[in-house]
């Protein structure tokens, strides 16, 4: 799916597309012009002084022009300053034929409208003063510089073609901005979606960043990120927090007698074991190092964590983890493992002093011989 936003293009390089602008001048003014040139050649017929040059110059102008102006438009590296260019050289080209036939009202009010019209949608009040003011020094030099008198009047025939040509003209310039609008509210569906599309993978990406991929527990960048909201956000103010430090005892036994995939299996196990803390109002459970745990609990008081500690220590001591090895072994099928624990709780202490606490304990439990629960109350 390819969005074109963009309207500019490298000086110098051509697109090989042509730039929208272009193409809707090229055919406003290919149908407008070609009614003009009937109009504009009625109220010619009954004027003296007009001879085979402004016939010439006329047909040059309505019908020649608009190809060698869409022609130029195309190979330039900047389509859209070149169209606007040529807008306003046809104000100072319809200046001057006004003034050249005496300021016909209707071909003077549709040739002016058009143009005026077509900058300020391009340009804005700018454009469509800059078109007003070439319009009117064309005319002004032809009226002054040959000394023409301003008749007004318009043929019958000239006014009929000169509204058929407003009309149509306005038509094809509603009609371009009809399918521009349509565009755009195609284009900003499309890019709401690949916004949605952006925010979901970022999402995705921000979680996976979060969790482990072994044991899909949230990771140690989590457990930061979740200590700073609670210290530095104030939700955590005043909580009584609890910390429990949980460690496989000789793990790397594990790994040696049954292979690193057992291990990682053993890993796996054991952390959807801890994961069911959450059911007691775990705010983390996450893979704190290699085989090493970290559960932060609001702290419900000493005897329910220990109690906690204790259902979580029994729980993994009585799991029989499948190794995935030939089961004709059987001393090799199937792992047991045991925890030691460390936990600590405190009201209003920093989460870090915390951990260090646990850590002390954890320490403690490893000491006495493991497969224990040591807090840091003593
Ligand atoms: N399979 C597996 N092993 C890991 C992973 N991360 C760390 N380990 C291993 O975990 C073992 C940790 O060993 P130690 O720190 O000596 O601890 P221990 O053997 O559990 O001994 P104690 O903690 O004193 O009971 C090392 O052998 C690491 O290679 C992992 O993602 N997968």
């Amino acid at each position: 799916m390819s969005l074109q936003i963009s309207e500019t293009v490298q000086p110098g390089v051509p697109t090989g597309r042509v730039h929208w602008l272009v193409a809707m001048n090229r055919r406003n003014r290919s149908m407008a012009f070609v009614l003009l040139w009937p109009a504009m050649a009625a109220q010619m017929r009954g004027l003296e002084a007009v001879g085979p040059l402004a016939w010439t110059l006329l047909t040059l102008h309505l019908l020649l022009l608009p190809q060698l102006m869409y022609w130029r438009a195309c190979r330039s590296a900047q389509p859209r300053e070149t169209e606007v260019g040529h807008m306003l050289l046809d104000a100072l080209c319809f200046g001057l034929w006004s003034g050249w036939l005496g300021h016909p009202l209707w071909i003077t009010a549709a040739t002016s409208v058009c143009i005026t019209a077509n900058l300020m949608a391009f340009r804005g009040p700018r454009g469509a003063l800059q078109a007003l003011g070439l319009y009117l020094a064309g005319a002004v030099l032809m009226t002054f510089g040959l000394g023409i008198t301003p008749v007004l009047e318009t043929d019958r025939i000239a006014a009929l073609l000169s509204l058929l040509t407003l009309e149509v003209y306005l038509l094809g310039f509603a009609y371009g901005a009809y399918q521009r609008s349509m565009l755009l509210h195609r284009t900003r569906g499309e890019l709401q979606q690949r916004l949605d599309q952006i925010a979901a993978l970022q999402e995705r990406l921000t979680e996976q960043a979060r969790r482990d991929p072994l044991t899909g527990l949230h990771n140690r960048h989590f457990l930061t990120e979740r200590v700073h909201e609670l210290t530095h956000n104030g939700s955590g103010a005043g909580m009584s927090i609890g910390v429990m430090l949980v460690d496989i005892d000789h793990f790397k036994q594990v790994n040696d007698r049954h292979g690193h995939q057992a291990g990682d299996r053993v890993l796996q196990a054991v952390a959807r074991l801890l994961v069911l803390a959450h059911e007691e109002g775990a705010e983390v459970v996450c893979r704190y190092g290699g085989e090493e745990f970290l559960l932060l609990l609001p702290d419900r008081g000493a005897a329910r964590m220990r109690a906690l500690a204790e259902r979580l220590r029994g729980g993994v001591e009585a799991l029989r983890i499948e190794t995935g090895r030939d089961a004709s072994d059987s001393s090799d099928a199937q792992i047991a493992v045991t925890l030691s624990i460390g936990w600590a709780c405190g009201h209003g202490e920093p989460i870090e002093r915390l951990i260090d606490r646990a850590d002390r304990a954890l320490y403690r439990a490893k000491q006495a011989g493991r497969n224990r629960v040591e807090s840091a109350l003593g």
